[in-house]
C-alpha cells in the first residue's frame, strides 16, 4: 500500500527525539504532577486496528517496550510513530497552522502564532498517531460497512472532524486538519450514517474540545496536552469496543471462526457437526461406498427417505453430498451456484480428456468461459444448428432406410444399437464430416469407443476414493482406460490430420464442420487464448461422449414407454398423421405443431434422464438449507429422485404425457423439479440439438413403423429396468421387430 511504503521510506528517528525531549523536561521539572504510570498509554496490545497495512488490520503490538505498526515503522516508547508527513500548504501535518500560511514562529516552551496548545519543544508525531488512529477507525468503518452495503460519497464522519477542528483550530483534533481528511476524494462510504453509533467518537473529540478550551486557564499547556491524548485514548478505545460489538462485526468474527473450523475438517466439533447434513453411518475406509450398490442414483434416492433431501455420505474418504428436493437443487444450482460451477474429476476423466483440457470437466474459469463462449456463437447456436439441419435429416433417412430393410425381412432390430448409429453419425458429421459407418473398421472403433467410455466413466474406481489404493490398479481400469484413450487418441490424430491436409490443399480456412471451426480457432493468433490440438481432441470427445448415448437411449425409453403404453401410442400417431399427413417425413419443422409428441419426449425425460445425476464440486465453503457444506464437496443433484418424487408430481410413476398439456414446464433449468439438462451457467450446452434428435427420430419411427416388442415380435409389455453406468442404460436392451407403416414415404438411399 502506499502508505505504508511511505511509512517505510522514512526513517522514523521523532518517537527517539520525542523520548529525549521528555527525558530533558523531566530533568527540568517540566512534568512535575505526573509519572509515567498515571497516564494510560495507548495500549493496544493485541487490539488490531483496521485498516492498515495489511489491508485487514493495523496492528500496534507493544513488545519489549517497543510499538510496532505492523508492515509500518518500528519506534521506541509509547507511540509507535509513523513519521508520515502529510503536507498540506508545504507545512507539515502536525505543524500548527500559522497566519502567514507558511512559516512558524516558536518560542521557547511558548506558543505558535496559531495559539496552539502545543508547547515548542512538543514532537508533533503523537498527535500524526491520533490521525493515524482516526484514519484506521475510519477504514475499519468503511470495511465494515462493505456489507451494509457501499456508495459513493463522502464520508459523514470526516465532515464532523472537520467541524470539530472549525469550532477551536487550537484544540488537537484540529490537527487532524491535511488534505486528505478534511476534503476527502469521493471515496466508498456508508449509504445511511447511522448516528448512533459511528457519531459517538467524533462527538466525544468535540466534547474533549470544549473541555480543554473550558480548563485551559488552570493546567498547564503541556498537563492539557496529555489530558487530551489520555481522552482521545479513551474515546478510541470505546469506539473500536464498539465497533467490534456491531451487528456485521459480530457476523463477520463469527463466519470467519466458522470457516477456519471447517477449513480444519473437524465434523467431531459438537457446534460445527450440528450443523453439517445428516449422514448414515458410515464404515472405516470405504465410508459409504457399500451404501450406492447397485445403482447409484437409485441407492441415493433410498437413503434420502430415510435422511431426507439432503445428507451427506463419503465415498471413501471424499465427503459427498446427495440433494434430492426442488428447493434445494435450486440452492445449488442457482442462489449459490457461483460456489458449485466445478465439476468433480476422477483419474478416468483426467485422463481421458487429455489433463482436464477439455470443456466438460474443466474447472470454471478462463479457459472454460471462452469455450462456452465459441459452444454458444458457434458451434451449438442456433444459426450452426440450422446449417446443419440437411445433414440432420439425410441421416434421419439413412436410419429409416436401414430400420425399412430390416421390417422388410421381418427381422429384429436391437433398437439402442441403431439408434447409437444414428445419434453418432449425427454428431460425428456435425464435428468432423464423416460418418461413423462408412469405413467398417473406423465406425467400429467411435461406435465402440463411446459406450466404453461411458461405462468406465460410470465406475466407481477405488483408488479414486480411497488414499492408499490410489497407486494400485485393483480393478484393472487404469490398464484400460489407457486403451481405450490410446484408440480415441489414435482416430482423432488421423482425421486431425486428414483436415489440416485438405486445408493446406485448398489454401483457404473454409468452414465444412465444427472441426474446421475448432482449427481455424487454434490457428487465430488474436484469440485471447490459445486453442491446443490437445483442447481440440478433448472437446471433441465430450461431445461425442455427451452427446451420443443420452440422446440415443432418451429415444430409447421413450419407444420402450410407447410399447408399454398402447393407448399413448395410439394417440401420438393420430397426431403426427393429423399435423404431417401419411405423404410425407415428419421434419424438425413440424414439431412446434405436435404438442403430444414434445410431452412424451418429456415425460420419458422426467422418469429416464439420461443423465440421472448433475454432478457439481463445491469450491468454497458454504451455508445451504442451513447447513454447512464444506469446501471439496461433491454434490450429487439427484435429477432422478427429484423427476419421481410424490410431492413434485402425481401419481409420479404413472407414464402420462398429459401431465404437460398446457402445462408451462420446461426442460431448461427454470423448474428445479425436472432437470434432465442441468440449470445455470453449466447446464448442458447441447440441449436444443438433443431435443430436436429426440422428438424427430421418435417421430418418424412411430410414423413409419409400428414397433412389436421381442426378437419375434411377440412381447406385449417390456420391462422397464435400469442398468448401471453413468448415463441411464437399461438393463436389457430393448429388442423390437419393426413393422413398415408408411414405408412408401421412406426415402429409398
Ligand atoms: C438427451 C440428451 C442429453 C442429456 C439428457 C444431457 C444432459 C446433460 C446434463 C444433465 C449435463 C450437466 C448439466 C449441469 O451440470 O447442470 C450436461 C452437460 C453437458 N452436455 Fe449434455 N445432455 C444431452 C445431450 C447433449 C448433446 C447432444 C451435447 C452436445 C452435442 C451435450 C453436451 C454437453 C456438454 C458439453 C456438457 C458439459 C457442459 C459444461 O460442463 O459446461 N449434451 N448434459
Amino acid at each position: 500500500m502506499p502508505e505504508s511504503r511511505d511509512r517505510l521510506s522514512r526513517p522514523n528517528d521523532v518517537a527517539e527525539a520525542y523520548a529525549r525531549r521528555r527525558r530533558t523536561a523531566e530533568r527540568f521539572g517540566i512534568l512535575p504532577d505526573e509519572s509515567e504510570s498515571d497516564r494510560t498509554p495507548f495500549r493496544w496490545g493485541s487490539t488490531p486496528l483496521t485498516g492498515g497495512v495489511s489491508g485487514q488490520q493495523i496492528g500496534l503490538t507493544q513488545f519489549n517496550g517497543r510499538t510496532t505498526i505492523r508492515g509500518g515503522v518500528t519506534g521506541k516508547g509509547l507511540f509507535g510513530t509513523t513519521g508520515t508527513a502529510y503536507r498540506h500548504g508545504g507545512r507539515s501535518q502536525n505543524t500548527p497552522p500559522s497566519h502567514g500560511g507558511g512559516g512558524i514562529r516558536r518560542g521557547r516552551g511558548g506558543r505558535t502564532a496559531s495559539q496552539s496548545v502545543l508547547p515548542a519543544w512538543y514532537p508533533r508525531t503523537p498527535l500524526g498517531d491520533i490521525t493515524h488512529i482516526v484514519r484506521a477507525i475510519e477504514r475499519r468503518r468503511e470495511r465494515l460497512g462493505e456489507s451494509d452495503g457501499l456508495t459513493l460519497g463522502v464520508p459523514t464522519p470526516i465532515r464532523m472532524y472537520q467541524d470539530t477542528a472549525d469550532q477551536d483550530p487550537s484544540h488537537s483534533g484540529a490537527h487532524l486538519e491535511h488534505e486528505s481528511l478534511v476534503t476527502p476524494k469521493p471515496k466508498l462510504a456508508y449509504k445511511s450514517f447511522k448516528p448512533s453509533n459511528l457519531g459517538k467518537a467524533p462527538l466525544t473529540f468535540a466534547d474533549l474540545a470544549n473541555r480543554n478550551s473550558g480548563d485551559s486557564e488552570f493546567i498547564t499547556p503541556q498537563k492539557r496536552l496529555l489530558n487530551s491524548i489520555d481522552i482521545i485514548e479513551k474515546v478510541v478505545m470505546q469506539e473500536l469496543n464498539n465497533l467490534k460489538r456491531t451487528p456485521t462485526a459480530k457476523k463477520a468474527e463469527r463466519e470467519k471462526r466458522v470457516r477456519t473450523l471447517m477449513s480444519m475438517r473437524i465434523d467431531d466439533w459438537r457446534g460445527i457437526k450440528s450443523r453439517l447434513p445428516p449422514s448414515p453411518y458410515a464404515l472405516p475406509i470405504i465410508g459409504h461406498l457399500h451404501l450406492l450398490a447397485p445403482i447409484p442414483h437409485q441407492a441415493l434416492h433410498k437413503l434420502s427417505i430415510t435422511y431426507g433431501p439432503i445428507f451427506r455420505f463419503f465415498l471413501g474418504s471424499v465427503p459427498c453430498l446427495a440433494v434430492s428436493s426442488p428447493e434445494l437443487a435450486k440452492d445449488f444450482l442457482r442462489t449459490y451456484e457461483a460456489s458449485y460451477l466445478d465439476r468433480p474429476r476422477n483419474a478416468t476423466t483426467v485422463y481421458l480428456t487429455y489433463g482436464s483440457k477439455d470443456f466438460m470437466f474443466a474447472p470454471f474459469g478462463p479457459y472454460w468461459k471462452l469455450m462456452k463462449k465459441l459452444v454458444m456463437s458457434d458451434l451449438l447456436n442456433g444459426k450452426t444448428l440450422d446449417l446443419l439441419l440437411p445433414l440432420r435429416q439425410d441421416e434421419t433417412n439413412w436410419f429409416l432406410h436401414s430400420l425399412s430393410q430390416k421390417a422388410k425381412h421381418g427381422k429384429a432390430v436391437d433398437v439402442k444399437g441403431e439408434l447409437m448409429k444414428l445419434t453418432n453419425n449425427v454428431i460425428s458429421r456435425m464435428l468432423m464430416s464423416e460418418r461413423c459407418s462408412e469405413d467398417e473398421n473406423e465406425a467400429d472403433d467411435m461406435r465402440k469407443l463411446v459406450p466404453e467410455i461411458s461405462e468406465i466413466t460410470g465406475k466407481f474406481n477405488l483408488a479414486d476414493y480411497i488414499w492408499f489404493l490410489k497407486n494400485l490398479d485393483l480393478q484393472g481400469y487404469g490398464k484400460r482406460v489407457k486403451e481405450i484413450h490410446r484408440r480415441f487418441d489414435q482416430l482423432m490424430e488421423r482425421i486431425i490430420s486428414e483436415h489440416e491436409d485438405e486445408r493446406t490443399k485448398k489454401g483457404n480456412n473454409e468452414v465444412r464442420d465444427l472441426l474446421d471451426i475448432l482449427l481455424n480457432i487454434s490457428e487465430d493468433e488474436t484469440m485471447e487464448m490459445k486453442l491446443t490440438k490437445e483442447n481440440i481432441k478433448a472437446f471433441i470427445l465430450n461431445l461425442f461422449v455427451a452427446g451420443t448415448d443420452t440422446s440415443a437411449l432418451t429415444i430409447e425409453w421413450a419407444l420402450a414407454e410407447l410399447i408399454n403404453h398402447p393407448r399413448i401410442m395410439k394417440k401420438a400417431v393420430e397426431e403426427i398423421d393429423q399435423v404431417v399427413g401419411k405423404n410425407r417425413l415428419l421434419e424438425e419443422s413440424d414439431i412446434p405443431n405436435l404438442p403430444y409428441l414434445q410431452a412424451i419426449v418429456k415425460e420419458a425425460l422426467r422418469l429416464h434422464p439420461t443423465a440421472p445425476m448433475i454432478l457439481r464440486t463445491s469450491t468454497e465453503d458454504c451455508t445451504v438449507g442451513g447447513y454447512l457444506i464444506p469446501a471439496q464437496t461433491l454434490v450429487f443433484v439427484n435429477v432422478w429422485a427429484l423427476g419421481r418424487d410424490p410431492q413434485n408430481w402425481d401419481d409420479p410413476l404413472e407414464f402420462s404425457p398429459e401431465r404437460f398439456e398446457g402445462s408451462q414446464v420446461d426442460v431448461r433449468g427454470q423448474h428445479f423439479h425436472m432437470l434432465p439438462f442441468g440449470s445455470g451457467r453449466r447446464m448442458c450446452p447441447g440441449t436444443s440439438l438433443a431435443m430436436q434428435v429426440a422428438q424427430v427420430t421418435l417421430g418418424v419411427m412411430v410414423q413409419c413403423f409400428e414397433w412389436k416388442a421381442g426378437e419375434k415380435g411377440d412381447m406385449a409389455q417390456v420391462d422397464m429396468e435400469e442398468g448401471h453406468g453413468i448415463t441411464l442404460p437399461r438393463a436389457n436392451p430393448l429388442i423390437c421387430v419393426p413393422v413398415a407403416r408408411l414405408d412408401s414415404i421412406i426415402p429409398s438411399m
